[in-house]
This record gives structure tokens, sequence and C-alpha cells, in this order.
């Protein structure tokens, strides 16, 4: 397949060496610098777009590859509030668009055991919280993967009406705490305490090649399918 990657980062580098291992070829390696590069690819030069950059970028991005009919894959956190706008450009362009605020496998099966034991500490009075750690160049907090964790507890849990950045528990919600340490690639605990005991699942990522692989599985996967997708869609978990 072509791969336009846009973002040349941490990621963007990691995702080329997984898509060149898989047999694809690069097409273009778009960051702030080179931007102009775009124009210059046809719609039929690009199979799928590979999007993952900043938190400020993102929209723009998702926007430019739907209007030039390229699928896109995007792992760009912190824009989620422009979801729904994307989602309509989507469809009035009869695009294709995958996201995930996690690709890792390891990371999706952590998301339904959050989601199980969420929902077996339904009323038995624990107050639930997160912490999530990673590097200092991290942009925006908390993490989208915990906002995911969280959105699967409050999905799953009655205690639990949403989620707050917060250092302290607070009823009512899960409190997340973000923490930036060195070079950390991305963890994720989650906690529920009483006054007697204290139950815990984390998942912690050793490098960026989880992540990575599961991007270009899932840009192998969407060429042809139009609408919006998810990881949901593409695991059988
Ligand atoms: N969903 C998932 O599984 C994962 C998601 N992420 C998310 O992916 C994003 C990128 O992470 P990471 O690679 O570590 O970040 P980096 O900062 O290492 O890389 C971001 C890259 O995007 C480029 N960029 C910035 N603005 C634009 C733009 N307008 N067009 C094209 N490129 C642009 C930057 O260019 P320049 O260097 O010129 O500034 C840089 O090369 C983050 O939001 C992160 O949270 C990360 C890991 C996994
Ligand atoms: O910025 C990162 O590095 C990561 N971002 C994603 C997130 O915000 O959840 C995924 C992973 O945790 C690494």
């Amino acid at each position: 397949m072509k791969i336009l990657l846009l973002g040349y980062g941490k990621m963007g580098k990691t995702i080329e060496k997984i898509a060149l291992e898989r047999g694809h070829s690069i097409v273009g390696k778009i960051d702030l610098q080179n931007r102009s590069e775009m124009d210059n690819l046809g719609k039929e030069d690009v199979d799928v777009a590979i999007e993952f950059s900043s938190p400020e970028s993102a929209y723009s991005n998702i926007t430019y590859c739907l209007k030039k009919g390229w699928p896109i894959v995007c792992g760009t956190t912190g824009w989620l509030e422009h979801r729904a706008e994307i989602e309509q450009l989507c469809a009035d362009q009869q695009g294709s668009f995958f996201y995930a605020s996690n690709y890792s496998i390891g990371v999706n099966l952590f998301f339904r055991l959050n989601r199980h034991l969420a929902k077996l500490m339904n009323g038995q009075g624990y107050q639930a919280s997160m912490t999530e750690i990673h590097h200092i160049h991290k942009l925006d907090a908390p993490s989208g993967t915990a906002i995911t964790l969280a959105e699967g507890v409050a999905a799953e849990n009655s205690a639990v009406q949403g989620w707050k950045l917060a250092p302290e528990d607070e009823g009512g919600f899960i409190t997340i705490k973000a923490e930036r340490e060195g070079e950390v690639p991305g963890t994720h605990i989650i906690r529920y305490e009483s006054d007697v005991d204290t139950i815990e699942i984390s998942h912690t990522a050793h490098n960026r090649a989880g992540f990575a692989l599961g991007a270009v599985v899932s840009a192998e996967w969407l060429p042809g399918r139009q609408g919006v997708f998810g990881m949901d869609d593409l695991l059988k978990i």
C-alpha cells in the first residue's frame, strides 16, 4: 500500500519502520515544515494516510485527507472536542476514518478487562481512581487512553458519573492523576480503594511498537470501507 505519514515524530518514525517491514511504501512524511508537499499528491497517489501529529494539528489534517478522498487512520489524542464535526464531514464526503486513542492489542484487551472489573465493582462501595504516566514531551493530559478507560468505568459503574483530572479522590467521579516522567512510553493504572483493601489493574507499554503495529494493521484494513471505525470493528476480541 502507498502510505502517507502525517506527523513524522516518535510515532511516525516507528510506524514507518513497521510499514516498510510489512511491504508497504511511504509516499510522504509530512511534518510542520513541509505541509505543502501534500498539495502535490492526488487521490490515486495515496492508499491511506496515517496521522500521528499534535492535538492542534489533527483536526485540520483529518479534514484535509477526507476532502482529498484519502482514507485516514488517526492516533493523535487531545482533539476530540471536534469529533462530531469530523464524523459529519466523513459522512458528507463518503469518506473512511479510523480512530483509536490507543492502537496496541494489549491496551484494547485492557479496555475490556477494565469494563469487566468496573461492572464487578458496581455497588461494592469502593472509590475508583486512575493514574496515567507518560514521557515529559506529551502535550495533552489526561492521555486519550485514560479518557477511554474512564468512560468505560462510567459506562459500567453507577457510582461513577464521569472523570476529573484532579490530584485528590472525589466521590461520584473517577479522578485521573497525570504524571510526566522521563521517557515513559505509557502506563495506566486503575485503582479501587476501600477502608480495608485496594484492587488495582495496570497496563505498561515497554515501547511504541505495539501502538505502531496496530496503526499499520488498521491502515491495511480501512481502504474499501466507508464510514467511521475503531478498534472494536477491527479486532475480534
Ligand atoms: N493512539 C495511539 O495508539 C497513540 C497515540 N499517540 C498520540 O500521537 C500523537 C503524536 O505522538 P508522538 O509521535 O509521540 O509526537 P511527536 O511530538 O514525537 O511527533 C509529532 C509530529 O507531528 C508533527 N506535526 C505537528 N503539527 C503537524 C501538522 N500540522 N502536520 C503534520 N505534522 C505535524 C511534528 O512536527 P515538528 O517536529 O515539525 O513539530 C512531529 O513530527 C500524540 O497526540 C500522542 O498522544 C501516541 C502514541 C500512541
Ligand atoms: O503521547 C503518547 O506517547 C501516548 N499517547 C496516547 C494517549 O494519549 O493515550 C497513547 C499512549 O498512551 C502513548
